[in-house]
């Protein structure tokens, strides 16, 4: 299936062509690569400013799977705006592909906690909706395979509230997949779900994330969700927001839930956890006071 070129100017300049949907695991992934290179993001609140992150550096291969864990307000979506482009860097810059971001651009797809389904279309019309507006070829045709691939074919004229949580939070990921973007950017996008479900979407996520290899940040408070999902947790620091450690995850894929029960999570787990817990004290005790 042949795709036109990105006409918007901010992903054009990465000269990419999106890729092919379906795209195997053993296919070696070239697109999606991010660099964060000395960013720091502050905020005017009133007569206060207010630095979220800090001199974050962060590189992120093409097709891995890296969370972005740490307490609440350390900075998570800060820095995961700053990589769509929604906010901007105050110091330092992004890039994707070797295109710096300056504006919000269709190299990221982005899912978040609560879907932003458009309540007015169906299912089939919020997902082609982006694929239209890049003015792909067949964006229905592109819309119903990626319904398909999170398995919502039948569902395709209902409105999202006619769907359970999970329901609408698939239809956001083929949403965000539809467009084909090298980059999915996701912020806490199962922290709505029951604990059921969302063990079953994050299982569901792995496996659309194995047929479509595109680059994952996951931002997350979840220890056991970060762990089980990802290749890399960057573990982040509160006040201001910056990486205060990495944890690699060489835990065997495919992966199922029965991983938690191996010593070799349970070894990855420790670690992660002697580092989250120190902050999630620095930063509770910041937020007391
Ligand atoms: N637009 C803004 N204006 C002012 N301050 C902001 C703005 N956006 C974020 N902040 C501040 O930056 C800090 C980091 O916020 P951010 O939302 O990135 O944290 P987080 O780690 O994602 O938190 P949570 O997990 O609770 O969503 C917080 O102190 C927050 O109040």
């Amino acid at each position: 299936m042949a795709f036109k070129k990105f006409s918007i100017a901010a992903y054009a300049c990465a000269e990419a062509v999106p890729l092919q949907p379906f795209q195997q695991h053993d296919v070696e992934t070239t697109q999606g690569q991010i660099s964060v290179k000395n960013v720091t993001i502050s905020f005017q609140r009133r007569h206060q400013k207010v630095t979220a992150v800090e001199n974050v550096n962060l590189n992120i291969k093409a097709g891995e799977f890296v969370a972005l864990l740490g307490a609440s307000g350390c900075g998570k979506s800060t820095l995961l705006n700053a990589i769509t482009g929604i906010v901007k860097p105050t110091e330092g810059s992004i890039w994707i592909d070797h295109c710096q971001v300056t504006e919000p651009n269709p190299a990221c797809g982005i899912v978040f906690q609560h879907h932003s389904l458009f309540p007015w279309m169906t299912v089939l019309q919020n997902v082609s909706f982006g694929p239209k507006m890049l003015g792909f070829p067949a964006a229905r045709s592109v819309a119903m395979q990626f319904l398909t691939l999170v398995g919502l074919e039948k569902f395709k004229n209902y409105y999202p509230s006619m769907l359970s949580g999970g329901m609408q939070q698939r239809v956001g990921i083929a949403r965000a997949l539809a467009t084909q973007p090298p980059v999915l950017l996701m912020d806490e996008p199962f922290g709505a779900l029951d604990a059921q479900t969302r063990s079953i979407m994050q299982e569901e996520l792995l496996k659309i994330w194995t047929t479509f290899k595109t680059t994952v940040v996951f931002v997350t408070h979840d220890i056991d969700e970060a762990i089980f999902l990802s290749d890399r947790i960057c573990i982040m620091r509160s006040t201001p927001g910056s990486i205060k450690e990495e944890v690699m995850v060489d835990l065997d894929r495919p992966r199922k839930p029965d991983v938690m029960l191996t010593e070799q999570y349970i070894k990855v787990q420790k670690k992660v956890l002697a580092a989250i817990r120190q902050e999630s004290l620095k930063s509770f005790n910041h937020q007391l006071h």
